[in-house]
């Protein structure tokens, strides 16, 4: 079965707040932009994954993600996360009517394609479904097979919000990649002892992190 991604980016300036203590006003908008660049880099080489959409008004990340190969959709203005996802799977949808659509989070440096794979083949047994993040209370992917709606009900608690829409949680073994968000410096550290992406490695290499310099 076959993939289209809807991943979501905020302007870099105002990304990855929670980061601040570990990455300064200089340094992190790059790393959300790195982040993003891994996280596209690695569905776009999944062999389910044809098409990413990412969906964001920012200027920079969205030519360097459109140079990756993915696909730009412009923000809905002042709607926020959720809004910005359900535009996301109607634009997709508006091109390919059947397409199966998964909203993916921008911030899983650690992300390996085979991994991805693995996940959206459970997903591809529900209607809807999703996998909870590395720390148990978020959510890094919602899964909406042909002719379900997505209902993202991403944020505090996700989780608990996307097993009460309904969504069947996924628990597959072998994805702490696709799991492993990156909100704090010690979520930082988890990806990196995973072995993050290229673009990821070169910039968390000048964080000077134990360790940082290693990718795959
Ligand atoms: N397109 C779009 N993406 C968003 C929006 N709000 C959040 N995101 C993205 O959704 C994902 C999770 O967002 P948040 O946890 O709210 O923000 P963050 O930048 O990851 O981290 P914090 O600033 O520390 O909260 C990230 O990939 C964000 O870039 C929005 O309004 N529009
Ligand atoms: C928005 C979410 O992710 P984050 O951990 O980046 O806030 C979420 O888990 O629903």
């Amino acid at each position: 079965m076959q993939w289209t991604l809807v991943i979501p980016l905020k302007p870099l300036a105002r990304a990855k707040s929670r980061l601040a203590d570990t990455a300064g006003d200089g340094v992190r908008p790059g790393l959300a932009l790195a982040f993003a660049q891994d996280t596209v880099g690695a569905a776009l080489a999944c062999a389910e994954v044809p098409d990413v959409a990412v969906v964001t008004d920012d200027e920079l990340a969205g030519r360097e993600l459109a140079a990756l190969g993915a696909r730009i959709v412009p923000d809905v203005p002042g709607g926020g996360l959720n809004a910005a996802l359900a535009h996301g799977a109607a634009v997709v949808r508006r091109h390919r009517p059947g397409a199966a659509v998964a909203a993916l989070n921008a911030d899983l440096p650690a992300l390996r394609p085979a991994e991805l794979s693995r996940v959206l083949a459970a997903a591809a047994e529900f209607p809807r479904a999703f996998l909870p993040d590395a720390a148990g209370v978020g959510t890094t992917l919602l899964a909406a097979s042909r002719g379900r709606e997505l209902r993202p009900a991403f944020g505090v608690d996700s989780r608990a919000r996307h097993r009460a829409s309904g969504a069947a949680e996924l628990a597959p073994a072998g994805v702490d990649s696709v799991r492993q968000d990156v909100d704090t410096g010690a979520d930082l550290r988890a990806a990196l002892a995973l072995g993050v992406g290229r673009f990821t490695a070169v910039v968390a290499a000048g964080l000077l992190i134990p360790g940082s310099g290693d990718s795959h």
